[in-house]
């Protein structure tokens, strides 16, 4: 083991006892100790390791907190002079820095990304998520396990939930509820009263991603899961100690990732005696087919694991979707032209349907400049702003080492606003996908908003789906303007509208 990894997994142990006890005796001798183990952290940071090789160029900043500020101001903002760039010009595309703690390597080109993204054996390269994630995830959380265990979980989850034949009947419940979801929440605002754009949006994903996933389409239920949701999802955004204690936003996380667990417990408990006299079918949602279908290991998920999958997905499904939503949103508001083309291109596929007819995939697949738009989105405004990976062995990359236990990071802004790769990268412009008779093609390995490789974001078509189905129906009855025009966005590992993008809607029929 390198001194990362005696650092990390002292950290972790530390750390860990934190975050499982609550005592007041036990807190003081913890303090006392992890006063003397963050001092030696520090130190033992600060040393230098041993590596075998040459490591690439660059400076690691800091003990400890190394260059992280800088690297996450560089994240915040589409300024192609920024840090990141600085780095380049100086190192080239491959240097390395000290970010949240970690030796990283960042990696700055599409040879770079794709070795990063060959997570071919876990022996070799790992995913890293930080210890709160794993806690708050939990410990049956096939997202933070590797090896045979994510392979097998990942197949069953693209098998039951990706598949083409699994789309073609998700796509009717998603055209109802965006159809409802605009009559009730949109159209009746419609009288001009300013109304926060991300609020409904997000208001939408909850709705899909409960009934699809979590097969909840009680709206009591859902209510109940909605607050306790933004809860636990505050543990992953906002900046706390992993100390399970009252007054830290930790201990309000996990105590809601437990109430959270009761929910899906009583939904899983009904789901089962109903599949167990007929009144469910078992494939009607994720959850029915969770407990019905065994894995390629001809083995059933346990009631513990469907809780922490179903979790998992409607925290990887839900903030990210429904943002993206928002920019969009917003990116349409700013740019008439990018509205004016989204019209004629829904009104085309309109045209040819009756009044309330259910889109088909094939129409969702053939609207491609809604596509462009929602990759511009996500190129300008990264849903996923960083991949991170951790070396398990010393790596060789280019004739420089990457030692054991060092972190792989690709940013998504070195790539996604580089104007050597996308030319005036602060420029809206859905044409960079898309042309007058079909899909550009982007070079591989510089733009991945879904990821790739084995972990590649299974939720890649639900998302597609919701997105172009919603717009479909929101274009067509309503128009919106934007009450700041100017105003701007906060980055909090997504980017949001400062004010939740606040806008005044009327009704209209477009097409
Ligand atoms: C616009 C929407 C979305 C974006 C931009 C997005 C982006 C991503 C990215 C970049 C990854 C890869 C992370 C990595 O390599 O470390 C990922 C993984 C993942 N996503 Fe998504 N995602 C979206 C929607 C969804 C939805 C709707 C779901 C499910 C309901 C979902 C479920 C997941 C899961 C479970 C993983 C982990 C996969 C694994 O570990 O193998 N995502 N997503």
């Amino acid at each position: 083991m390198n001194t990362l990894q005696n650092v990390s997994s002292e950290f972790y142990r530390v750390s860990d006892a934190f975050a499982s006890k609550g005592s007041g005796v036990f807190l003081v001798f913890i303090l006392s100790l992890s006063t003397l183990a963050f001092a030696s952290i520090i130190l033992r940071v600060s040393s230098t390791d041993r590596v075998h090789g040459r490591l690439p160029p660059g400076s690691f900043g800091f003990p400890f907190i190394g260059e992280s500020i800088q690297y996450y101001a560089s994240q915040k903002d589409m300024d192609a002079l920024g840090w990141f760039k600085k780095k380049r010009e100086k190192y080239g595309p491959l240097f390395k820095s000290r970010v949240d703690g970690f030796k990283t390597i960042l990696l700055d080109s599409p040879g770079g990304w794709k070795f990063m993204y060959s997570e071919f054996d876990e022996n070799v390269i790992r995913v890293l998520y930080p210890p709160t994630v794993r806690d708050l995830t939990g410990p049956d959380s096939p997202i933070i396990k590797h090896g045979r265990v994510h392979r097998v979980y990942k197949s069953f989850l693209l098998n039951h939930f990706s598949g083409v034949d699994v789309v073609h009947r998700y796509i009717p419940t998603i055209g109802k509820v965006a159809v409802d979801h605009i009559n009730s929440l949109w159209l009746s605002r419609s009288d001009n009263s300013e109304v926060k754009a991300q609020e409904l949006l997000q208001e939408f994903t909850f709705s899909i991603i409960g009934i699809l996933i979590l097969g909840i389409t009680d709206s009591s239920v859902l209510e109940d899961l909605r607050p306790k949701f933004e809860e636990f999802v505050n543990g992953f955004v906002r900046v706390s100690f992993r100390l399970n204690l009252p007054g830290f936003q930790y201990h309000r996380s996990m105590k809601a990732r437990s109430q959270i667990h009761e929910i899906l417990q009583r939904s899983l408990v009904k789901r089962r005696a109903e599949l167990e006299e007929g009144k469910a079918t078992s494939t009607q949602d994720y959850l029915s087919v969770m407990l019905t279908h065994s894995n390629e290991d001809g083995y059933f998920y346990r009631d513990a694991e469907i809780r922490d999958i179903m979790l998992n997905l409607l925290w990887a499904g839900f903030e990210s979707t429904a943002t993206t939503m928002t920019m969009m949103m917003m990116h349409i508001s700013r740019n008439p032209q990018v509205y004016d083309e989204l019209i004629k291109e829904h009104a085309g596929i309109a045209s040819k349907k009756a009044e309330g007819e259910a889109l088909t995939l094939q129409e969702l697949r053939s609207m491609k400049y809604t596509w462009a738009v929602m990759q511009e989105t996500l190129r300008v405004s990264p849903s996923s702003a960083d991949i991170n990976r951790v070396a398990m062995v010393d790596l060789e990359y280019k004739g420089f080492t990457i030692p054991k236990g060092y972190r792989l990071t690709a940013a998504a802004g070195q790539s996604q606003w580089n104007p050597d790769r996308f030319p005036d990268p602060t420029k809206f412009d859905p044409s960079r996908f898309v042309t007058k008779t079909g899909t550009r093609s982007i070079e591989p390995y510089i733009f991945f908003p879904f990821g790739s490789g084995l972990r590649h974001c299974p939720g890649y078509e639900l998302a597609r789906i919701n997105t172009m189905t919603l717009f479909h129906h929101l274009l067509r009855n309503v128009k919106w303007t934007m009450v700041y025009l100017e105003e701007k966005c906060r980055y909090r590992f997504l980017f949001y509208p400062e004010k939740g993008l606040p806008i005044r809607i009327t009704k209209c029929k477009a097409y």
